[in-house]
């Protein structure tokens, strides 16, 4: 008996793939489009490969430049303006997942408002209401710490230590503790007004988990304090995948996908629970305006027991245009929107300079305290640092995970960054990268110092120097200096920018300069002049 071969008639295998005797002319038209589909598809992870082979190649010559600074520094919000800069078409085809952001970001604003004053019992009360400004600003001094500003080692030293601070929320367990009966009993016409408008804006509240749930996907930290919603790298196109269900996991050099996704978000459905939100907030609009210019609302901002983030107070101040049923986000909003970034996530851009393309790897990093373990990985073959220090930052604590970004009241941002900083220029990985320094939201704090805040009120060691702006970017600026000079072994150049990334125009001005001196220096670097 002759052996079956894999050629002959009766091989068993090809038997088996034969078409049926009995199938009908539907059916072969059926199987020869799936055939093709399948050629197609393992055509496409060839190419697919093929790309990343050649990908790989040439990283070798790429830019690898990494952003680091401590958390809502500015690191994401310049990422998006290189992103605009050399992709952006990219930022149009996501213009429409950033409303789920912004969304988020304004209900989010409304619970913290709403939960803050309910901590007060929804009142400025008279009996409690004795801080005035000047107090609320001396929340207590920093002494910072190290290389800290005022250079004065003192780790028992915080922001709240010396400080008083007139009155205390009411919370719950306080009331129930003193047996309270008034907790919940508005007492002026002012209290009834926010019981009022917290009622009517309870079930936009309630979809502050949804909209966390759609833009994490699922794999949220949020909840307790600041309400952190964290994104990894992508979830731009997972919000609407996400919401449609429609694109599969695929790998994201993969051409079908980039094109599936340019379809869905040019002729983008909407998420039918993010537009619900959008109804709610169109029907809530003035019941937003009315609790933001509330006279309590105004009373507590302006004795700091309410602060608000600054993105906050940019789209409460937007509220008409957000809350439009044809809202679609501007540029300038996605800048002001905020979403904190967990892990490094890589953007890729093609550089011209000189006419040469040069492929640069951007690595956006969460900045919070229990994220900056997963920086390290990215030291080894990085050409230059951008790294981002809010100067606005002199009156605000440190964030840090515990376990959910929050601030920690022991360390004030400023020394923060200066620690990270002192880390950062004495790397021993790090030591011949190239070195950018971008003091940011330059904006804000002409903005602080402006109302009337007092940097020495925060700062020690400013002492009696003029509290005008340039007086007070400068003396940061030292600090920064002399950080990086007792830290120069290698004696390279730090170059200093004062910026307020939210700025496209200046912004893309300084990303030119700065990308010049990088490539000047990747040149070199890479012999290649
Ligand atoms: N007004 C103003 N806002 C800024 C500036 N830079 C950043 N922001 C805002 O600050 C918030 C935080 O910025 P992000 O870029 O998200 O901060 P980040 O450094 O990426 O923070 P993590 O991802 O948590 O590490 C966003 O709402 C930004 O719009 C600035 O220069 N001026
Ligand atoms: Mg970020």
């Amino acid at each position: 008996m002759r052996t079956p071969s894999l050629y002959s008639q009766d091989d068993p295998i090809t038997a088996a793939m034969k078409p049926p005797s009995t199938e009908t002319e539907a059916e072969r038209s059926a199987r020869l489009y799936a055939e093709a589909e399948a050629k197609r598809v393992s055509e496409q992870i060839d190419e697919d490969l093929r790309e990343e082979r050649e990908r790989l190649k040439r990283r070798k010559g790429d830019v690898k430049l990494l952003l680091l600074g401590q958390a809502e520094s500015g690191k994401s919000t310049l990422q998006k303006q290189f992103q605009l800069m050399y992709r952006p078409n990219s930022l149009d085809q996501e213009r429409h997942s950033w409303k789920t952001v912004i969304y988020f970001n304004v209900v989010h604003s409304i619970r913290h408002i709403l939960a803050t004053l309910e901590s007060w019992d929804d009142v400025l009360d008279d009996e409690t209401d004795t801080i005035t400004m000047d107090d609320a600003q001396s929340l207590g001094p920093t002494k910072l710490k190290g290389n800290g500003i005022a250079d004065q080692p003192s780790p028992s030293t915080s922001l709240m230590d010396g400080s008083v601070i007139h009155g205390s929320p009411h919370s719950v367990a306080n009331s129930e503790a003193t047996g309270s009966a008034n907790h919940s009993t508005p007492k002026d016409s002012g209290a009834l007004q926010i019981a009022n408008l917290r009622r009517r804006l309870s079930p936009l509240v309630a979809t502050d988990t949804q909209l966390a749930d759609r833009l994490s996907g699922g794999i949220t930290v949020s909840g307790s304090g600041k309400g952190a919603v964290y994104v990894r790298s992508g979830w731009q196109a997972r919000t609407i995948e996400n919401a449609l269900g429609k694109i599969k996991q695929k790998r994201p050099s993969s051409a079908a996908e980039k094109k599936a996704r340019e379809s869905i978000s040019q002729e983008v459905t909407p998420d039918p629970m993010v537009q619900e939100v959008g109804r709610l907030l169109e029907a809530c609009e003035e019941d937003i305006h009315e609790l933001w210019s509330h006279p309590t609302v105004k009373g507590m901002m302006a004795k700091r027991r309410l602060k608000l983030d600054e993105w906050s107070e940019f789209f409460l101040r937007h509220i008409s245009r957000v809350a439009a049923p044809d809202y679609v986000p501007t540029t300038d909003d996605i800048l002001h929107a905020r979403i904190q970034t967990m892990g490094v996530a890589e953007h890729v851009f093609d550089v011209n300079i000189h006419g040469k393309s040069v492929t640069w790897h951007l690595y956006d990093v969460g900045g919070a305290r229990g994220q900056r373990h997963s920086w390290v990985p990215y030291f080894d073959d990085a050409n230059a640092i951008i790294f981002v220090a809010p100067v606005s930052a002199f009156d605000q604590a440190c964030l840090s995970l515990r376990p959910y970004l929050e601030e920690d009241p022991r360390t004030n941002r400023i020394d923060d960054s200066l620690q990270l900083f002192t880390q950062i220029c004495s790397n021993a990985l790090l030591k011949s990268v190239h070195l950018v320094l971008f003091l940011n939201k330059t904006d804000l704090l002409r903005a602080k110092l402006d109302r009337g805040l007092k940097v020495r009120k925060y700062i020690t060691s400013f002492g009696d120097r003029s509290n005008d702006y340039e007086t007070v970017v400068q003396y940061f600026r030292a600090h920064f200096l002399q950080v990086h000079r007792r830290n120069n072994e290698n004696r390279r150049v730090l170059y200093t920018h004062f910026t307020s990334v939210v700025d496209t125009k200046a912004t893309q001005r300084i990303i030119g300069n700065v990308r010049d001196s990088i490539f000047r220096g990747y040149l070199q670097s890479a012999a290649l002049v």
